[in-house]
């Protein structure tokens, strides 16, 4: 349906015509536009200068009414007012009390409400005209299948199936959920006339992942206008986002930060975030980014541990190891890694209780201290006289994460660019190999460096031979 909207025109909107639609709806601009700069067309719009602005001096540079923010308690009011909307959003259940399943379903009734061929459906606002002004972003899950395979050994490779995989389910779910609805029987899920795809689920996640910001008071949602402003990171970042008093939308120019005529208003989607999470959340890398910054690697619990089972059950951590710049070095950070490097002759210990509705439930104890969270493991084993060893046996498992992850990647190489391969994801696949091989390779090197100056040497003679 989206695609179709975009092809035959009925949702979409020239850039040109934001201004009128901001004007209408009370957005208030002060002294910047919305546009492509020309030579940079290809990072879409942007928020311009129309003069030169002065950091401490200006007010705020764009003022947008609370009621244009696509937030959860917003998607909540329109629903009081839309029975359609209300209808999916009680459908779904759990799902559409988070924000992430609001947001989605809101913008995918939006598309229901333009589209021609579906007639009074959904109650019209000034959003429905919003989306319209949205571009496609190329995020690699709309990559080919021959283009995912270019990021075979980095970590986006994962991160975009597991996202691929959530996302049919939660369509799936929306499919359920209304197939029985009369309206959505006809318009949306009819074999021959239906309207939706899994297409349109992945889009409108696309257009809320990569315009979602976190706004002091609000929480993640998406603001008009504002959303139109790219990303720079570090002292480049020439403004900030928040809310005022009555819970409007501001951007605001960073204090002491001049910005000439028709220089680029850029705000931060957020500087700690890795080559990764940037390429699969917006689609793009600065070209100032030199480091992959920060890499989540996922890790199983060996099939060889007889209390894999058990461990799995009582995990409540992330199954993997963070590894992040710090200091000029790479540390890495994991409560999951505790959990495979200790076991029953440490002192792990799993029990079974009933609970008061007749349900049995695996309960974890280190030595006696129940285990009802996995972060609590590692500052039992600090205590622990035998601290070191476990250090050691974690160091050695992050190592030999880490050398395979290398050996991943080693593998494919620099692979070769077939004919159907389109250059942004070319370009973006071979930025990231390079970053994460350079950042593995550091994290490897200041492993070695700790297991071979710390106090983890004693031992290391001893478990590694
Ligand atoms: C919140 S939107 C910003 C407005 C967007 N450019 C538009 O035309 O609507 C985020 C998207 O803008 C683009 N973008 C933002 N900052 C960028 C940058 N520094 N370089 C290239 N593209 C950028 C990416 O496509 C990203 O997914």
């Amino acid at each position: 349906m989206i695609r179709r909207g975009r092809e035959e025109g009925w949702l979409h909107q020239p850039i040109d015509a934001l201004p009128a639609w901001a004007e209408f709806h009370g957005v208030r601009f002060n002294g910047v536009r919305v546009g492509p700069i020309p030579g940079r067309e290809h990072h879409g719009s942007t928020v311009i200068a129309n003069r030169d602005l002065a950091g401490s001096q200006e007010d705020p540079l764009m003022l947008v009414p609370k009621e244009l923010i696509v937030s959860r308690q917003n998607v909540d009011l329109f629903a009081m007012s839309d029975q359609h909307l209300r209808e999916v959003l009680q459908a779904v259940g759990d799902f559409g009390w988070t924000t992430r399943g609001a947001v989605l379903i809101f913008l995918l009734m939006q598309a229901t409400i333009s589209c021609p061929t579906i007639k009074d459906i959904g109650v019209h606002n000034p959003l429905t005209e919003y989306i319209k002004f949205l571009p496609d972003e190329l995020l690699p899950t709309f990559w080919t299948e021959e283009e995912q395979e270019l990021l075979s050994g980095t970590t986006l490779r994962p991160a975009v199936r597991a996202k691929l995989n959530s996302l049919l389910r939660e369509f799936e779910l929306l499919r359920i959920a209304t197939e029985n609805i009369t309206w959505c029987t006809e318009y949306w899920w009819d074999e021959d006339n239906g309207s939706l795809s899994f297409e349109d689920w992945m889009r409108v996640d696309a257009m809320y992942r990569s315009r979602a910001l976190e706004f002091p008071g609000v929480g993640d949602c998406m603001v008009p206008c504002v959303d139109m402003a790219n990303h720079a990171s570090g002292e480049v970042t020439a403004a900030i986002y928040e809310t005022d008093g009555d819970g409007n939308g501001l951007l605001l120019l960073r204090d002491g930060k001049n910005i000439a005529k028709d220089g680029e208003i850029t705000i931060t989607y957020g500087d700690d975030k890795g080559a990764c999470e940037n390429i699969f959340s917006y689609g793009f890398l600065e070209d100032t980014v030199a480091s992959a910054r920060a890499m989540f690697l996922g890790l199983d619990i060996p099939d060889d541990d007889p209390l894999k089972p058990a461990k799995v059950a009582i995990n409540t951590a992330a199954p993997g190891i963070r590894l992040f710049e710090k200091e000029g070095t790479i540390a890495w950070e994991s409560e999951y890694v505790w959990l495979i490097a200790v076991n029953e002759e440490d002192g792990l210990d799993f029990k079974m209780k009933q609970t008061i509705d007749g349900k049995r439930e695996v309960q974890a104890f280190w030595k006696q201290n129940e285990l009802n969270d996995t972060s609590k493991l590692r500052s039992y084993l600090e205590e622990d006289p035998l601290w070191d060893v476990y250090q050691l046996r974690a160091v050695m498992l992050v190592h030999n994460r880490i050398e395979e992850q290398l050996h991943s990647l080693g593998e494919v190489g620099d692979p070769e660019r077939d004919a159907g391969i389109r250059e942004i994801p070319w370009r973006l696949a071979r930025r990231l190999r390079t970053l994460e091989s350079d950042m593995l390779g550091r994290a490897q090197s200041a492993l070695v460096d700790q297991v071979s100056t710390g106090p983890l040497i004693y031992y290391s003679i001893y478990t590694l031979g």
